[in-house]
């Protein structure tokens, strides 16, 4: 029994914040080997870390099993700035990649869906929300960016309102929900103040949302657009010009209207739009199967006709899980979002390798 032969055992077990194996980013402090016992010491990046017993517990679990071992004491430290500061180099990759994010790198594989809608509560967020989940439900890599700055509903949707983010070093790991990293303007805001934006200032937000953020590989990453026809939309364009648009509208002809202005906005910046989703379509009794057309109909296809592309889906009203506004995989509207995405993934060719099924 070797000291690299504990290390090389150690690989396996990851930092559950940044999913990357605690040997690569040198968490491993010490390893003392004492006949057939031993006893290493992993630093972690703050102290009182939540995942603390996760990592002890994995770290034990891992040394138990090299061949000799009968004891294993683990002790958890804490990083000094210096080490804090070597451990968020290592995130950041190279020096060629921290001049610019990998995901702004014009050969990244990561696919761009902004979500857009003409009028706020049309349910945008919930779109977006529940397009992730349902990503992430195949088994892609998901992150989404909240860049409704008037609304930031999206912590409250994903049921993580009151959750900060780790923050290393200047660099800033997502919140993970759902199988999905996050990031809302919401998590830097003091007590959600609200906050007066001015043109110059989103796009700076948009781009420090890339370059401050550790996000690790994505395969998919959606970013939730302030409603209507603003500033926000010019900049994402400018700074993912390979980014595709999803219109979000409701079944209302007067919501069609606005939806389809936001779509045009989209297409004179030479905005790819990838489909329209109508949202609240109808309510269908879970008794009798028979559809209520609550909203009025037709407002989905109407926009998708004007707009020259396709209607995609057609999410009915229901109510989500608690205290979240995503819905079980097994209700109509999981099912419908799940569809979604098979047909999104298939669309923008999204390497099927990481699903799980
Ligand atoms: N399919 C649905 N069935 C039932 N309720 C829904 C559905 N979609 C959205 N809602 C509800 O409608 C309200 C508005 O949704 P959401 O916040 O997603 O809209 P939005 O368009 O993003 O609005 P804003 O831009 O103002 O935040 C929320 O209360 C949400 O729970």
């Amino acid at each position: 029994m070797t000291e690299e032969a504990i290390l090389e055992a150690l690989r396996v077990v990851e930092d559950p914040e940044v999913r990357r194996s605690i040997v690569e980013l040198e968490m491993v402090k010490r390893i003392e080997i004492d006949g057939s016992k031993v006893d290493v010491e992993v630093l972690l990046t703050i102290r009182g870390c939540p995942l603390r017993t996760v990592i002890e517990d994995q770290v034990r679990e891992a040394i138990l099993a090299v061949p000799g071992v009968t004891s294993a004491t683990v002790t958890i430290g804490t990083m000094t700035d210096e080490e804090r500061d070597r451990f968020a180099a290592k995130l950041r990759g190279t020096p060629e990649q921290t001049a610019e994010s990998p995901l702004l790198n014009p050969h990244s594989t990561t696919r761009f869906i902004a979500v857009a809608s003409g009028k706020g509560g049309v349910g945008k967020s919930t779109v977006t929300a529940n397009l992730a989940v349902a990503f992430a439900r195949l088994g892609y890599r998901v992150g989404v960016v909240d860049a409704d700055i008037y609304g930031f509903s999206l912590p409250s949707i994903f049921g993580i309102a009151d959750v900060k983010p780790v923050v290393v070093s200047n660099l800033i790991l997502p919140v993970q929900t759902h199988d999905v990293k996050v990031v809302s303007m919401h998590f830097f805001v003091p007590e959600n103040r609200p906050v007066i934006w001015r043109g110059p200032m989103l796009g700076k937000m948009l781009r420090n949302f890339f370059q401050e953020v550790h996000w690790g590989e994505l395969d998919v990453m959606l970013l939730d657009l302030p409603p209507g026809t603003g500033d926000v939309a010019l900049d994402v364009h400018n700074m993912l010009p390979k980014s595709k648009e999803l219109i979000v509208t409701t079944p209302h002809p007067n919501a069609a209207d606005v939806a389809v202005r936001a779509g045009l906005m989209a297409q004179q910046v030479h905005h790819d739009i990838i489909g329209v989703i109508e949202n609240m379509a109808y309510y269908q009794c879970d008794q009798c199967g028979e559809k209520a057309y609550l909203f009025g109909r037709g407002g989905g296809d109407q926009v998708a006709e004007t707009l020259g592309t396709q209607l995609l889906a057609q999410i009915p009203i229901g109510a989500t899980g608690k205290a979240t506004g995503i819905f079980t995989a097994d209700s109509l509207q999981g099912e419908a979002f799940y569809e979604l995405a098979i047909g999104l993934a298939s669309t923008l060719e999204m390497t099927p390798t990481k699903r799980k099924e």
